[in-house]
């Protein structure tokens, strides 16, 4: 039985940063589902590109991977031999839970779960990278350096999967998507007050960019193919491919 989000429904008088502690991790999966417009079929195609990517005696990494939906969506569709997935976290609380729900799936892929600040491990024989709603809590100023270690660390035809929350760089368009999303809040079953609180506590710790931004800063650092797959309201999902060598 999944325990519901309430926790921004009481008012709540010294109203903290946002962060991905234990009762956020206790909730987690109602919280994501309830909060992302469109994040089951993210995670859906999450696993569909992990079948078209994923090269054989390769590695996998779900980076900010809180309780695995992503993982476990690339081991439920790899069909490559030798892979091994590695998903990072630096909630405690997250990979506590993560490695529990993983525990309830059979599968012969290998997983290594580690606690981490994803800016601080290597990238290597990379076949599919996942940024699943992740580099949206990365400092803004620490971002081209992620992005550049994971270009650097995927193998030539490996692919980066990018969703995140954004801003629209027209202030119409944005106020528009910022409205429609907060109508899928209360469409959810959150109150005026749940989807202020949050909105406060997530100033200073989510900071989305412009697609724009995403996608010039993708292909300063290296990559070859960038477009957006998926939106839905300012939430979406991109892809990132470094060039085949055959190409
Ligand atoms: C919105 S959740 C990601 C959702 C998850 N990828 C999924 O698809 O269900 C953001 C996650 O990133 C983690 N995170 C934030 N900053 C991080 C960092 N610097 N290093 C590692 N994990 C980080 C948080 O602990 C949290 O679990
Ligand atoms: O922007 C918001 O109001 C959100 O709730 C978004 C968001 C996210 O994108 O990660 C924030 C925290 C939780 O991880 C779930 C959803």
């Amino acid at each position: 039985m999944q325990s519901k989000d309430h926790i921004f429904a009481a008012p709540i008088a010294q109203l903290g940063d946002f962060c991905f502690d234990q009762n956020v991790a206790e909730v987690f999966p109602d919280m994501i589902k309830r909060s992302v417009p469109g994040y089951s079929n993210i995670i859906s195609a999450i696993g569909m590109m992990t079948t078209r990517f994923a090269q054989p005696h390769s590695q996998l990494y779900d980076l900010g991977c809180s309780l695995g939906a992503a993982t476990q969506e690339m081991r439920r569709n790899l069909t490559q031999t030798g892979c091994a997935i590695i998903a990072v976290d630096n909630s405690a609380a997250m990979l506590e839970r993560a490695t529990s729900h993983l525990a309830t799936f059979k599968s012969e892929v290998p997983v290594t779960l580690t606690e981490a600040d994803i800016c601080d491990i290597e990238i290597e024989n990379a076949s599919v990278v996942v940024l699943n709603f992740t580099l949206q809590f990365i400092a803004p100023d620490k971002r081209e350096a992620l992005l550049q270690k994971i270009y650097q660390g995927l193998n030539p035809g490996g692919v980066l999967i990018l969703s995140e929350k954004f801003i629209s760089a027209d202030d119409t368009v944005n106020e528009l998507l910022i409205d429609l999303y907060h109508d899928f809040k209360r469409a959810n079953g959150y109150s005026e007050l749940e989807v202020s609180q949050k909105r406060t506590a997530l100033e200073n710790v989510l900071r989305p960019d412009t697609p724009e931004h995403h996608k010039e800063r993708l292909a300063r650092v290296g990559f070859s193919h960038v477009d957006m797959w998926f939106q839905c309201f300012n939430f979406g999902s991109m892809v990132a491919i470094k060039q085949a060598t055959t190409e």
